[in-house]
């Protein structure tokens, strides 16, 4: 029998009404003022679902409604028409059970009590989701290490940085223990440091507990780093879902080789079928390097390199995988680009 996935959308709407927009001079004023009102479809048809144990990365440029889709998940929404089981309830009917499975984390704004010190607030969330007492103590002391709150427990969450809070909210939302996890933009503003500490922590709770995670962000660092599959929307509509490696294959199928020239060597070529010489290379800058362009299912990476070899003095050379970032700007260029 066929696990029951534990997320499903199933061609959810969810329209907002709001006054005109004029544009012009005043503008802004006159759409205060106006009394005619537009209905927008911020999210139009959008269906998945997921296994348990998924962690998915749901992606889309500025509005494309992945906060809409989010909020319904969670029960924040109520949807316009379509059908959502998240494990098994309906969120924006069953809330208060619905709350017990889920744990929800907004970069943007926290979830923590403003003036708090931090310990008080995994206190009162505690509290609220009747984690019983002996679970609550060995949960704060776990999410404790494992985020390394010690330093910052006892201070007020207004005083904490961007990066701290960011640890004090996974912590607030993972200690009541949920099967799912939300996480909309969890690394945003965050340094070097921060950002890895939280992707880190967020891979181990994949991992080790099974949690089941939907992961909302623009830096595409992060689902590189955290998710095998990604359900990429624009406009409300879903471009793509499925795994970031079959992503990059199918629209980006080439690799680079670059090529770093001895003192005195010259480029004389190569007589390799389904070898370029990349007409844009972006290392141009650097002195005596050259970037070969091909595509590994019609020419092996060691026959690249075996014949480079055989004619060139060659100081290093380095392959260059293609990046998300690249592949997910092109689809969006491709879908803007005039037929
Ligand atoms: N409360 C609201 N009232 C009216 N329109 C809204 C509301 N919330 C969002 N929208 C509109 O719905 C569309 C989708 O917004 P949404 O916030 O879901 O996008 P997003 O993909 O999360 O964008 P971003 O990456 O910028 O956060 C946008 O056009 C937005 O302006």
């Amino acid at each position: 029998m066929a696990i029951a996935p534990v997320i499903e959308v199933e061609e959810l709407v969810k329209e907002y009404r709001g006054p005109l927009r004029i544009e012009g001079p005043l503008g802004g004023l006159r759409t205060l003022l106006t009394r005619r009102h537009v209905t927008r479809r911020a999210v139009d048809g959008v269906s998945f679902s997921l296994g348990a144990g998924e962690l998915v990365g749901y992606l889309g440029p500025n509005g494309a409604g992945k906060s809409t889709t989010i909020k319904t998940l969670t029960g924040i929404l109520r949807p316009t028409s379509g059908r959502v089981r998240v494990a098994g309830l309906v969120p924006w009917r069953e809330r208060e059970r619905h709350a017990r499975n889920i744990g929800v984390v907004f970069g943007q704004r926290t979830q923590l009590w403003w003036d708090l010190p931090l310990r008080d607030s995994l206190e009162l969330v505690g509290r609220l989701y009747g984690v019983e007492r002996a679970r609550h103590r060995a949960n704060s002391a776990h999410l404790t290490e494992l985020l390394g709150l010690g330093p910052f427990l006892d201070t007020p969450v207004r005083q904490l940085s961007l990066g701290q809070r960011m640890r004090g909210d996974l912590a607030a939302a993972m200690l009541p223990e949920p099967r799912i996890l939300f996480l909309d933009e969890p690394t945003i503003g965050l340094d070097v440091v921060a950002r890895e500490r939280i992707r880190e922590f967020i891979a181990t709770r994949n991992r080790q507990d099974g949690t089941t995670i939907v992961l909302t962000t623009h830096d595409l660092d992060d689902v590189e780093r955290l998710c095998r599959r990604i359900v990429l929307i624009d406009e409300g509509r879903v471009l793509y879902d499925g795994d970031v490696a079959r992503l990059k294959e199918r629209y980006a199928p080439h690799r680079r080789l670059v090529v770093q020239l001895a003192d005195g060597g010259d480029w004389r070529g190569l007589d390799v079928p389904g070898v370029e010489r990349d007409p844009d290379p972006d290392r141009g800058a650097e002195a005596r390097a050259v970037t070969l362009r091909f595509d590994p299912a019609r020419v092996q990476v060691a026959e690249v390199v075996a014949a480079v070899l055989a004619r060139h003095a060659v100081t290093d050379l380095s392959l260059i995988e293609p990046g998300l970032e690249g592949v997910v700007h092109g689809i969006y260029a491709a879908r803007e680009a005039p037929a």
